[in-house]
Formats: structure tokens, C-alpha cells, sequence
């Protein structure tokens, strides 16, 4: 009670029994802690629909009905956009007025050209960018919040996690703020029963300086999850071999030989060249429904940032458990040191002052760029001269990544082939060329303001242009080129699984695939982070492989596609769906099924979104050999959805699905 009468007058946050969550300024409560609320609203969370909130004015909340009651740090909760978070993920960074909306102004100011070449202009103060700093404070909010959703009546365990790992992020190395964030976190490890990783966050914990005064809290959990442990082992060598067998199904081989010099690519596959489609892939053999003929690893990758408290920043794998901070920044948490070393290596020593910043300002396309250009210097070990003079002698016409021998490449000629990816420059208008101007010059200016590049470019000046060259050149090849990467995510509400992007990545091979609204092939990202290209009709000897830009004439109109497909890609499309206008998938005509028989679509969709690997292994074949016999006929309902039901059956087998459907059980829905 005398807790809260400090409270009168000041906003404060409630949970109540039921899991609600309501905010408003305390007015005054009774004995039996009935609380009045003036001005509240209460903050619906959805998993569909991000953080939604109901202005409810002046509330009566029975104190009986009260679990959590605690002052609310305005500061932080009014920089929060609660309309831009998906429940499901961290907050994301991006904030209002960003680059984009300065590049606006300044545009319809007609100030631009001085604004964006000259790189003293005021960007600092406009987009409010600021070193980036742990900070105990921070943590100690945030860890609060991850509280108040691990509370009994509340259990937002997978919300909790993340808020503590976010609290790990920002708290300093050896502080007790850190300590209490990995005891909080083994606490929730404890609920959901991994005993493990329970253990190993209290020896991170007590590693971390944890207090002498909460020792015996954390003793006992040590001493229960041990127990739990030994007994769990006992039981569970069966499954252990169950789970080995699993992995080892689920390796994914080209269909065909690989080529000797691009092992990575089926023997039959060749690039060519034409005025009106650039490079692009065809085959001198046909080619059937199923057939995988490209596998390729990344050159660089960037994970989403609301994925940062979830997933390791640089090998992407999903370990909301055990995230262990970057001791410099407060964005990036790895799986391991040694990912933590190998990121620091590859790019993240010149990104690691600058990207909360990037995130804040950008979206994950000129991040993206960011990433291709400090990956690309860290392939030349970072001698931005010796790439100066590499570059400025590289003849690009004769870089073919189909042609280049793989087995022998190293960094920098596999970097060549991401160097030539395509920029449309010339299609770009003035507009679109000065925004990315600006885009470049403010990236460049963080990097040379706070990154060792400083000193590399203060010193040499040819270092210096290839610098805001490379910026430039990525900011227009990324949106071009880029491809997102994949995961399957369990929706506790509807019980199913949903696809989810959760990177982007720069594959130099597979920006080689020109696109068609009727594709002929789609990619899957694979557990490891490659990405496989798949065949999903017949495609005769000779033809082109074509990929899908996220446009099809499924769901699409054909003046929807070819307006996208011109703004972001630069090109009119006249694929056959656009010359022949193929219809809506409603409208599409059948096949004969009276010849070819037929699959109820309805029926297989209903068992895939369930998830089950041994259903989509026992439909694999059958669906191929369907789509083989149909594929020819094209548009057809029946082709598109067997196209449908065979990726989702292949997404199955090798895409990597998230944990989280083993957590929900544990968790208030
Ligand atoms: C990912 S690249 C594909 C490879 C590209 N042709 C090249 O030479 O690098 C995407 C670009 O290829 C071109 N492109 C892709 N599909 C096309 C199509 N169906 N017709 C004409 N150009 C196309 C566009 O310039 C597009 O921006």
C-alpha cells in the first residue's frame, strides 16, 4: 500500500490475472488495492496485428484482479511505436523521420543538391545520430518489462526472453544488471524445461559478478535443474538417435552433376547473354518438376533486426536461450564467440558504431548495401588500396560467375561476381539517383566518422573514393539483386505454420535468374542458410530458368506487376502471363481431370500446415509426378496449386521451422 501511494499522480503500467495490460495515470485506490485510472487505455497484444490500444478514458480496475502494478519510465515508453511491432518479434529499431522522409524534405525544399553531395550537411542533428552505448538503465527497464511477463498470472515467457536479451544487450560487461539478466533467463529456461541452457545461464550469471544477496535463488535452481536433467537423460537416448536420423534425411543434393568449376551448379545449366533480358539462365537438357539445380551459400547476409534478441546475428541460427552480447554495441547477439569473432572479422568492426544508427534511420536495404561493401573489404583484408587498384583494373565484361572456377576462387574473385551484379543506373531517374546519393554519403559519413576507415581515408584519398564508390554502387545493385531468406513459424492461434523472412542475403548465382510472373522454378532457404533453386514445371532443352520477383499472375493483376516490376526491377515484363494476360488463380481454367485425375488441394493443404515431415515426404513423390504430368498444360488451377503444394511439401523436408511451437505449452496464450 505505501508502495503505492508514491505512484498517485504518475502513469503506471497494470497486468492484470487475465494477462491484460492497461495504462493510465494511478488517481487513487482502496484497501483492497481497487485501483482508479484516469486518462488510460489498455494495450491489446495480437500476433497478427502488432500492439493495438484502446483508449478507455477514466477505469476501475478490481484490485482482486490485479497481478502487476508498476510505475511506467515515460521516456522510453514514449519512443515506442507500438503500431510497428509484430508481437511475434523484437520492437523493430526504425523510427519515424528517418533518412527517407530528410531525403523528402529536402527534395521538395528543391535544397538537395547542395544537401545530399555535400557531406557537412546537417544530418546529425536532423536524424538525432549518436554513438551508440550500453547503458545499466536501460537494461534495468527492460528487465523490469521482462518481469512483469514472466509473472505466474501473466507467463509471456517467449516476450520475457526477449526483453532480457535485450537487457544483456545493453547492460555492461561484468555489471550486476548483466548477472540479474542471465539469472532472469535462466529462470524462464527453467519453466520451459531447458535444463541446459537453465545451467548455462546461471554459470554466465555467476561469471557475471552476480549478487551475493541472490546466491541462494540461483543455488537452488541449480540443484532442481540438475535433477530434472539426470532424470530427463535417463529417458531420452532413444530419442537422441530419432533426432540424428531426422538430419540426415533432410541433406539436399543437386538432381543432376555438378559442374566441375561451380559446384554448385547442375552440370546442365549455362548463362547467356541478350539485348533485351541481360544475363540470364538457360538449360541444355529438359528439365522436370522437382529437379534441384542450384544450391548456393550467400556472399553476405544480414539479419532483420527484430530478429535480433532471437536469432545469432552472423550464422542466423534461432537461440533465444543463449544469446551472449557484442561488448560494444547494443544490436547484435551471437550464438558463440567464435560466430561473435568470425562477425567481427567479416564486417561487423566497421558496423558495430554504426548500426543501431543504420537501423534507426534505414530500412534493411541500404543496411543491406552496408553490409555488401563491408564484407566486400574484409575480402581484401581490408587494404582498401589493394582493392582500389584490383577494381580499377577489373575488366567486368569477362566476370561470369558461370564460368569462373569456384573450386580455386578466393574472397576477392568471388567478390568480383557480386561487383558486376546488375545497378540499372541508366534507367534510373534523377530523383532515384540523388536519393541514393544521399543514402550513400550519410552511410559513408558514419563510417569515416567513427570506424578506423577514418583514418585509411583522411590518409589516402583513392581509398576514399572507392569507399563512397562501393556505397554507391551497392545502394542500387542491393534492391536489384537482393533475396530474402526464409523460415517456417509456428502461429500458436491458428495452430499452423507460416512462412517468415528473417534475412536478406547477396547470392551472385542466383541474381543470375531472370524473372517471369509464370515461374518455371522457386528457391527455398535451407537449414544451413544456402538457398536451393527448384524446377516446378517441365522446362524443355534450351529454355530459360525463370524465378519469380514476388509477382505472380496468380494474385496479381497484370497492371499491378508490371508497374512494381518497372519501379523496383526497371524492366516492362513480357513474360507469357503478361503477353497472354493470364487470369487470377480464381479464374483459371482445369485440366482434364477425366484424363490426368485430380488432387484435392483443399484436403493436402489442410495436412501441410500441420507440419508433419513424414506426410510431406510421403506426398513428395505423388506431387511430383503430377505436376510433371500437367505441367505442360499451363495456366491451369490445378498446376498452380500442385506448384503450391509441392514447395509447401519441400519447405517441409528442408527448411529450417522455428522452436517456438515446443514453448507456446508452457506460455498464457
Ligand atoms: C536479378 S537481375 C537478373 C539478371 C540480369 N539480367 C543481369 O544481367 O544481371 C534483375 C534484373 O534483370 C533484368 N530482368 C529480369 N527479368 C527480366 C525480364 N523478364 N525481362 C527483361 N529484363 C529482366 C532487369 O534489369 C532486372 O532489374
Amino acid at each position: 500500500m505505501s508502495g503505492l501511494e508514491s505512484y498517485v499522480n504518475n502513469t503506471v503500467s497494470i497486468i492484470t490475472a487475465d494477462g491484460r495490460n492497461f495504462v493510465g495515470t494511478l488517481k487513487g485506490f482502496d484497501q483492497t488495492v481497487n485501483v482508479i485510472l484516469d486518462e488510460s487505455h489498455e494495450r491489446v497484444y495480437s500476433m497478427t496485428a502488432g500492439i493495438e490500444q484502446v483508449v478507455l478514458g477514466l477505469h476501475i480496475i478490481r484490485g482482486d484482479n490485479i497481478a502487476i502494478i508498476g510505475q511506467l519510465d515515460e521516456s522510453v515508453d514514449s519512443k515506442l511505436d507500438f503500431s510497428a511491432i509484430p508481437f511475434g518479434m523484437c520492437d523493430s529499431l526504425e523510427e519515424k523521420f528517418g533518412a527517407w522522409e530528410l531525403f523528402d524534405e529536402l527534395w521538395e525544399d528543391g535544397a538537395l543538391d547542395s544537401a545530399a553531395i555535400n557531406r557537412d550537411a546537417p544530418y546529425t542533428e536532423r536524424l538525432r545520430l549518436c554513438r551508440d552505448t550500453k547503458d545499466n538503465a536501460k537494461a534495468r527497464t527492460l528487465r523490469t518489462k521482462g518481469n512483469e511477463l514472466f509473472h505466474p498470472k501473466v507467463k509471456r515467457y517467449i516476450e520475457a526472453l526477449k526483453c532480457y536479451n535485450e537487457s544483456i544487450a545493453f547492460s555492461v560487461k561484468g555489471s550486476e544488471d548483466r548477472a540479474i539478466a542471465f539469472a532472469n533467463r535462466s529462470m524462464i529456461c527453467y519453466e520451459l524445461q531447458r535444463y541446459e541452457e537453465c545451467l548455462h545461464n546461471i554459470r554466465l550469471a555467476r561469471e557475471s559478478n552476480y549478487p551475493e544477496r541472490l546466491a541462494p535463488k540461483l543455488t537452488k535452481r541449480e540443484e532442481d535443474a540438475k535433477k530434472a536433467l539426470m532424470l530427463r537423460n535417463e529417458q531420452s537416448d532413444s530419442i537422441k538417435c530419432q533426432n540424428k536420423s531426422k538430419q540426415c534425411d533432410s541433406e539436399l543434393t543437386l538432381s543432376y552433376n555438378p559442374c566441375e568449376t561451380v559446384p554448385q551448379v547442375a552440370e546442365c545449366l549455362e548463362l547467356s547473354e541478350s539485348e533485351r533480358f541481360g544475363r540470364y539462365v538457360i538449360t541444355n537438357r529438359n528439365l522436370n518438376a522437382g529437379d534441384v539445380v542450384i544450391i548456393e551459400q550467400p556472399f553476405s547476409r544480414l539479419l532483420r533486426d527484430i530478429y535480433r534478441c532471437v536469432r545469432c546475428e552472423f550464422c542466423h541460427r534461432e537461440c533465444i536461450f543463449t544469446l551472449i552480447p557484442c561488448e560494444s554495441c547494443t544490436v547484435a547477439m551471437y550464438c558463440t564467440n567464435e560466430c561473435m569473432e568470425k562477425a567481427y572479422k567479416r564486417y561487423h568492426n566497421y558496423e558495430c558504431p554504426i548500426i543501431r544508427d543504420i537501423w534507426r534511420i534505414f530500412t534493411k536495404l541500404p543496411a543491406m548495401s552496408l553490409r555488401t561493401v563491408t564484407t566486400a573489404i574484409s575480402a581484401f583484408d581490408d587494404d582498401l588500396q589493394a582493392m582500389s587498384d584490383h577494381l580499377r583494373s577489373l575488366d567486368k565484361t569477362k566476370v561470369n560467375a558461370f564460368t569462373m572456377d569456384w573450386t580455386q576462387a578466393n574472397a576477392r574473385d568471388i567478390y568480383d561476381t557480386v561487383h558486376v551484379l546488375e545497378t540499372n543506373q541508366r534507367y534510373r531517374d534523377r530523383k532515384d539517383r540523388m536519393g541514393r546519393v544521399f543514402y550513400a554519403t550519410i552511410i559513408f559519413k558514419l563510417l569515416t566518422e567513427r570506424t578506423e576507415l577514418s583514418n585509411i581515408c583522411t590518409m589516402n584519398a583513392d581509398a576514399c573514393e572507392l569507399l563512397m564508390e562501393l556505397l554507391l554502387r551497392h545502394t542500387q545493385t542491393v534492391p536489384v539483386n537482393m533475396h530474402s531468406l526464409h523460415y517456417m513459424e509456428y502461429q500458436p492461434e491458428q495452430r499452423v505454420y507460416e512462412i517468415e523472412n528473417h534475412a536478406s542475403a547477396c547470392f551472385p548465382i542466383l541474381s543470375m535468374l531472370n524473372h517471369s510472373c509464370a515461374p518455371n522454378v522457386t528457391r527455398i532457404t535451407l537449414r544451413d542458410g544456402r538457398c536451393a533453386v527448384i524446377v516446378t514445371r517441365p522446362i524443355s532443352k534450351g529454355g530459360q530458368l525463370y524465378d519469380n520477383y514476388g509477382m505472380h499472375h496468380c494474385l496479381l493483376s497484370r497492371k499491378e506487376r508490371q508497374t512494381a516490376l518497372l519501379k523496383q526491377y526497371r524492366f516492362i515484363c513480357e513474360c507469357e502471363a503478361c503477353v497472354n494476360d493470364y487470369p487470377l488463380y480464381h479464374e483459371l481454367p482445369s485440366i482434364d481431370t477425366s484424363r490426368y485425375g485430380m488432387i484435392d488441394a483443399p484436403a493436402l493443404h489442410a495436412e501441410l500446415v500441420l507440419h508433419q515431415e513424414k506426410k510431406a515426404a510421403e506426398l513428395m513423390p505423388k506431387l511430383r509426378r503430377y505436376l510433371n504430368d500437367i505441367g505442360q498444360q499451363y495456366p491451369r488451377s490445378e498446376t498452380c496449386s500442385c506448384q503450391e503444394l509441392f514447395l509447401r511439401a519441400f519447405q517441409i523436408l528442408h527448411m529450417s521451422s522455428s522452436e517456438s511451437a515446443e514453448y507456446w505449452k508452457y506460455c498464457n496464450p
